[in-house]
């Protein structure tokens, strides 16, 4: 059953449209960890939030379409980056607020997630590390879809640039925190998990 959270009901954006270069340029979200693909991992954890999962995706959409209600693919077919991964999913979001997930984070969990929830409102809420932000990781009003498309048509590609123009709100987590850990290797793939 979708949306257990009866607080707030939100789209979900997985961003799995990247070119997967140091994974040799595999799909990356279609790579198996521990068993199963990831995107199947963020599924799982999400499904439960949402009546909308949108997967960001640019190619193998017949293997994604299992896992989502919408699948959206970027404009441009040059891989210009996840934004244009985030402006695709702002547009078909059905919902107020948007948690925006990457598929190569396989061990985020629901607390992490109400971490971001539990600031929604009208500015992004970003996981940031120390100093660094994780912009992959956020939750965004989606009434910026029009601040967005304007930043893109001005030719903005970073994410977190865009967002740090709206007075962000920062979900603080340690460096240490194994629950950013993301996959970027064939190495970390198969032996574990490195840091962010
Ligand atoms: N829609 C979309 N998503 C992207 C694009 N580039 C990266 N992403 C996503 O953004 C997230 C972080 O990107 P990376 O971890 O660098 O993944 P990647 O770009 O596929 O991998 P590399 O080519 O090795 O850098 C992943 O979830 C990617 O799927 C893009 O051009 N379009
Ligand atoms: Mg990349």
């Amino acid at each position: 059953m979708p949306a257990s959270n009866a607080r707030l009901t939100c789209s979900v954006l997985l961003l799995s449209g990247g070119r997967g270069l140091r994974m040799g340029g595999r799909d990356k979200g279609l790579l198996e960890w521990r068993g199963r693909p990831l995107i199947a991992w963020l599924h799982d954890l999400t499904r439960p939030l949402s009546d909308d999962l949108i997967i960001s995706c640019n190619r193998n959409t017949e293997h994604y379409a299992h896992y989502a209600d919408q699948l959206v693919a970027d404009q441009d077919q040059d891989f210009q980056g996840p934004l244009a991964g985030i402006r695709a999913g702002m547009a078909a979001a059905r919902h107020e607020q948007m948690l925006v997930l990457p598929c190569d984070a396989p061990l985020v969990d629901r607390a992490l997630i109400e971490s971001l929830l539990a600031h929604a409102g009208s500015r992004p809420v970003v996981i940031r590390q120390g100093n660094y932000w994780q912009p992959l990781f956020c939750l965004l009003p989606t009434g910026l879809r029009d601040d967005l498309e304007h930043a893109w048509q001005s030719g903005e590609r970073s994410p977190q640039r865009w967002f740090g123009k709206l007075a962000p709100i920062a979900v603080d987590c340690t460096l240490e925190d194994a629950r950013l850990a993301n996959l970027n290797t064939p190495e970390t793939l198969a032996n574990g998990i490195s840091p962010c």
